[in-house]
């Protein structure tokens, strides 16, 4: 088992940067729910406490006692986590008249505190937060300032405990990395969490959990599955057997070129022809959560059937990865979406659930990957939603809309790959709107559909910004998609950030 940092989630748009960061500090760390932290585990080393979207003055504010966790490790308040420490032990937090957003300069003034080392003076630091630490009990000793917060970041004497008012997490944040480095260290952390290690650990506890049964693994042709694949091949070798499902919501011509490659990595597949059974299933319905639990209950239902085929399979495993859950289960209460390899699963299952890359970020799982010698171009692969072109098809879906998405959709991402600009983007595909509008063809007036073109930059799908693909290019696609689909008589650019906007449009 490897050491931890567990990341106590209070709500913040960016804790799950704060996990990013720790990670690509080679240290391994799980974000739990603020009140959920895992006193058994001894492998817990050090805690982060994050920010929140409440004031700690808030009646319905998230609240934890911290008087067991405080003094047995080392603890870092970020923000809110920060305030949290300060108003539970009787100091003051209140709302100045104005808020404090973006940048400011550091001031310290306790250089020989470890969370400072190597740190130099002024340095830039992030800010966001509509509250202010205006007192501090004794005990407290004020280490940094900025112009306008005195109480900048804090030690907490005869503790090894911290709080900072600014977020180290962020890219704006200069010395961020540093600082959260300086913590790893006084918490002791060795940095050993590197892809190798994490094979090698993954598929020794793989070998103890699954023993001898049998487990069918949901593949898809993305990158997330296709590792976990070949994780559990190296595992239990033959007790595997995949299952690729054609839900007639898939990429022109995916089902039959990915059934092929996967022949190539010496995988055992099954590929199951499931369209008329989605087709029936989604007959009429147009609300996009609807859609992707049915789309997600059609998939249980696939691997219920071919576990049944295929006698004592007791596990289902599927590639679902850490933002996959993150945005499912919002400990907010606020579900963006329901993926359909989480919140779109049934509640009653008969098969138990493997996710071994269920902690992992999307560029990690590449890297793993990688060292496990897969090929660069499966790996590099755009990811491609499980609900398909389900909820890139807005409205009801009919199998002459999903003609016409597909041919859209190939016609766009054969023109990235010709241009050299598919490696450059983190994800594209054509959405197809339920809009009808006039055009002129051949003298002919049409009324026919629109395809919006979305195309994405990112590191980790949690924020995203649209791609500045050259005009030249948007020219020729645009004309190619309205020249050779029949049905569409119009192209649109989609030019939203995520966020406010999500990657997919349902
Ligand atoms: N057509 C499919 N057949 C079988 N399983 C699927 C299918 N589509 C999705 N899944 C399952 O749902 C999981 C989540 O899908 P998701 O698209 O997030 O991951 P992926 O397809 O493996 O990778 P990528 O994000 O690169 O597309 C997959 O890992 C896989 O287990
Ligand atoms: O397997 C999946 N099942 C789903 O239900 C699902 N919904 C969104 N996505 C993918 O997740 C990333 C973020 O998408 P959004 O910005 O639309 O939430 C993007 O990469 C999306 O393609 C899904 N993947
Ligand atoms: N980013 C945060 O943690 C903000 C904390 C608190 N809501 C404030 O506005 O001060
Ligand atoms: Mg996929």
């Amino acid at each position: 088992m490897h050491e931890k940092i567990i990341i106590l989630d209070f709500g913040s748009q960016t804790t799950q940067l704060i996990g990013r960061r720790v990670r690509d500090l080679s240290t391994y760390c799980e974000i739990v729910p603020y009140n959920k932290f895992p006193f058994e585990d001894e492998t817990v080393k050090g805690v982060i406490l994050s920010g929140s979207p409440f004031s700690v003055n808030d009646h319905d504010a998230f609240k934890i006692d911290l008087k067991d966790i405080r003094g047995k490790y080392p603890v870092l308040g970020i923000c809110y986590g920060a305030q949290l420490m300060v108003s539970e032990s009787g100091g003051e937090v209140s709302q100045p008249d104005s808020r404090e957003y973006g940048r400011a300069h550091l001031n310290i003034f306790e250089s020989n505190d470890p969370l400072f080392a190597n740190l130099s003076q002024n340095s830039e630091v992030w800010m966001s937060h509509g509250d202010t630490i205006v007192n501090a009990p004794e005990n407290f000793t004020l280490t940094a300032s900025t112009e306008d917060v005195k109480w900048a970041a804090y030690k907490i004497n005869g503790e090894k405990t911290w709080g900072v008012q600014f977020h180290p997490e962020v890219y704006h944040t200069e010395q961020g990395t540093a600082l959260l480095s300086n913590f790893l260290d006084i918490c002791g952390m060795k940095r050993d969490w590197t892809p190798a290690s994490f094979i090698e650990s993954t598929v020794r506890e793989l070998k103890e959990e699954l023993g001898d049964d049998k487990v069918i693994l949901a593949l898809s042709g993305g990158v997330d599955s296709s590792v976990t694949a070949v994780l559990l091949n190296r595992a239990i070798g033959k007790n595997l057997t995949c299952v690729f499902v054609d839900h007639g919501l898939l990429r022109k011509n995916e089902f039959e070129t990915v059934l092929d490659d996967y022949e190539h990595l010496g995988l055992n597949v099954i590929g199951v022809d499931a369209k008329q059974h989605f087709y029936k299933e989604l007959e009429g319905v147009t609300d996009p959560e609807e859609k992707r639990k049915i789309i997600g209950k059609g998939f249980i239902d696939v691997f219920e059937r071919e576990a049944h085929k295929l006698k004592d399979i007791k596990w289902l495993a599927q590639g679902t990865i850490y933002p996959d859950i993150i945005e499912s289960l919002s400990i907010t209460g606020v579900t963006i979406k329901s993926h359909h390899n989480v919140g779109g699963l049934p509640e009653k299952m008969n098969l138990k659930l493997c996710e071994p890359l269920k902690l992992l970020f999307k560029d990690e799982v590449r890297k793993i990957g990688l060292e496990l010698g897969m090929r660069p171009g499966l790996i590099h692969r755009h990811p491609f939603p499980g609900p398909g072109l389900g909820i890139r098809i807005l409205g009801a879906i009919t199998p002459e809309k999903v003609r016409i998405a597909q041919e859209a959709d190939d016609i766009f991402i054969s023109g990235l790959r010709e241009y050299g600009l598919y490696d450059k983007v983190w994800q594209a595909g054509a959405i197809l709107l339920p809009v009808q509008s006039v055009g002129v063809m051949g003298d002919e007036r049409t009324y026919e559909n629109t395809i919006a073109l979305r195309s994405v930059t990112s590191t980790d799908a949690m924020t995203a910004d649209w791609s500045r693909l050259p005009y030249e290019f948007l020219a020729k696609v645009s004309n190619e998609i309205i020249n050779k689909v029949q049905g569409v008589n119009r192209v649109v650019l989609d030019i939203s950030s995520k966020p406010p906007a999500t990657i997919e449009w349902e």
